[in-house]
């Protein structure tokens, strides 16, 4: 057999990450922790020269999860990190100009009489009798008010529960989660990787060679290099699967400012003229970003666009990012699995591709059980892979499709395109009786599902019939009642920057009693 060259049936024996973004070392980190014990060596190759992409500041709660499998306290990662708390998306100027709208990540309202929260109310807003859906939503009433608590785990009250995520320095976390790669034994390269070879007998890869003339050899090669796939594409030729005309964003013009009061518990998105604006605030600086369609917006006017609205000073350089919204055909082929942005893209819209990253390790971790390829288990990785990427393609075209703006062409041309079948059969169910189709896969839930089409104020023409069997009367009193120990409950949790004060950023001793 070739030096390099592995027999199928034996188990990985060295997995070589190539890329130090957020990708590689979480890839890192997780790999490295599930496999301790195992006759398995990893390491990571990362060139400074080129760097990581430098942005991706903003996430969904799945991030919890991670942080917690690698044993990373809270209190550890927002000191470490500069983050701060994200109960959701504020979406400013979508459905028209002047309006906006609050993705909370938590449902709306609690059921009434076991019947779901909403079309109890559809009914009653229909009739007049109900107040706007965001208010029956304790995560938005938080996030209104600037204002953030800790959901207690304990609690009975459906009212109470919601889920977080946070904002944070990427480049910060990625040192974070390098710390825990290597205590677990995850030996780092630094290095521009110049050639990757094939081996010639069966197409895999063989090795990778540094500029420093160092040889690397591994089982399992790891693409985390970014947009240019210098495995998956440049080696393997895998081919990529273009949606931007689904999704004509394509160019994002990046710069962070000097934070301008207190840091609100949310991200905001606000739509522009052929794009959107992102605001991320960290506890020491935001981070903002125009993402727009270079076929509607010059670069020039976007970044015009984005000065012109930082709250505070910009600190350092803008820069500019090109992407193509779409997926690698196979995220795993032959003995390469591309993770991060060498997988896809989707706009980040909906901060999702760092969770994205994390599905794709959890697949590696599911389908490589004793370290043992099969083609059958890599075939269904990248069947569940394309159809996660699917769902969170049609929910972000959805944000597009439903705009009710007159104002440009862009977003004429958005509202009129014709959706994916999956999206359009979901929005024609809703649109009957309000009925929330779920897929395979999905990493949005209903009640985000229902916060994006209330949002844009698409509803269904029916409630469903069996809303009629309660009481009228009953259910508005109850639904008064939801909404008052809502606004209730959110004047009493603490501004949002004192909470983070008091509870994670004070000496130890003095935090002891907040945990
Ligand atoms: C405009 C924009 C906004 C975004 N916002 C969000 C967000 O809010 N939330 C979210 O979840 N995600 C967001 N993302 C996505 C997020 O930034 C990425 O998913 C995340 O940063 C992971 O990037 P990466 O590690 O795949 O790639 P990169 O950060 O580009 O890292 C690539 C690595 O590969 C190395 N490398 C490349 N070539 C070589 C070579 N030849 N030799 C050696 N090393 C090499 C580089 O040195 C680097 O370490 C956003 C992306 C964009 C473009």
């Amino acid at each position: 057999m070739q030096q390099g060259a592995k027999d199928p049936k034996s188990p990985i024996k060295v997995i070589n990450i190539v890329g130090g973004g957020t990708a590689g070392w979480m890839a890192a980190a997780t790999l490295a922790r599930h496999f301790r014990g195992h006759d398995l060596s990893i390491r990571l190759v990362e060139s400074e020269q080129i760097g990581t992409i430098g942005v991706g500041e903003a996430t969904v709660p799945s991030i919890l999860n991670l942080n917690r499998y690698l044993g990373i306290r809270e209190r550890d990662f927002i000191a470490a990190t500069g983050a701060t708390f994200k109960l959701g998306i504020e979406f400013s100027d979508w459905y028209t100009a002047g309006e906006s709208f609050f993705h909370p990540f938590a449902d709306f309202g609690a059921p009434l009489g076991g019947i779901p929260f909403y079309p109890c109310w559809l009914k009653q807003y229909k009739l007049g009798n109900a107040a706007p859906l965001s208010e029956y939503s304790l995560a938005t009433a938080l996030a209104k008010g600037g204002r953030f608590a800790q959901p207690d785990p304990d609690t009975q009250n459906p009212l109470a529960l919601y889920n977080y995520a946070y904002h944070f320095d990427a480049s910060r976390y990625a040192a974070l989660l390098r710390r825990i790669a290597e205590s677990h034994g995850v030996r780092r390269i630094e290095g521009k990787i110049v050639e990757v070879r094939l081996d010639s007998s069966n197409g895999d890869i063989r090795s990778l060679h540094l500029q420093s003339g160092e040889i690397l050899h591994g089982d399992l090669y790891i693409d985390c290099s970014g947009f240019r796939g210098l495995l998956i594409e440049q080696a393997l030729a895998t081919g990529y699967e273009d949606w931007r005309h689904w999704l004509p964003v394509d160019t994002a013009v990046a710069v962070q400012s000097e934070r301008a009061g207190p840091a609100p518990p949310y991200t905001r998105a606000t739509a522009t003229a052929a794009g959107w604006r992102w605001r991320i605030p960290l506890q020491h600086r935001n981070g903002n970003g125009h993402v727009f369609s270079s076929a509607h917006m010059t670069t020039e006017q976007a970044s015009t666009e984005l000065l012109k609205n930082l709250e505070g000073s910009a600190l350092g350089e803008q820069r500019v990012i090109r992407f193509a919204a779409g997926m690698r055909k196979k995220f795993w082929n032959r003995n390469c699995v591309a993770l991060g942005l060498a997988s896809g893209f989707i706009e980040p819209l909906e901060s999702t591709s760092i969770s994205l990253i994390q599905t794709g390790v959890e697949k590696i971790l599911k389908f490589l059980p004793d370290l043992i390829p099969e083609q059958k288990n890599i075939d269904e990785a990248n069947r569940l892979n394309r159809q996660e990427y699917e769902r969170v393609r049609d929910f972000i075209i959805l944000h597009y499709k439903l705009n009710g703006r007159d104002d440009t062409q862009f977003w004429r041309d958005m509202r009129d395109m014709a959706v994916p079948d999956t999206l359009q059969q979901k929005m024609d169910a809703f649109t009957e009786d309000g009925r929330l189709l779920s897929f395979e896969q999905e990493s949005f839930q209903e009640a985000s599902w229902l916060a994006i089409y209330d949002g844009f104020q698409f509803r269904p023409r029916n409630y469903l019939a069996e809303v009629d069997k309660l009481d009228n009367k009953q259910v508005i009193r109850a639904m008064e009642n939801m909404r008052h120990a809502i606004a209730t409950a959110a004047t009493h949790a603490p501004p949002h920057h004192t909470f983070l004060r008091q509870a994670f950023l004070q000496p130890q001793e003095a935090c002891a009693e907040t945990e």
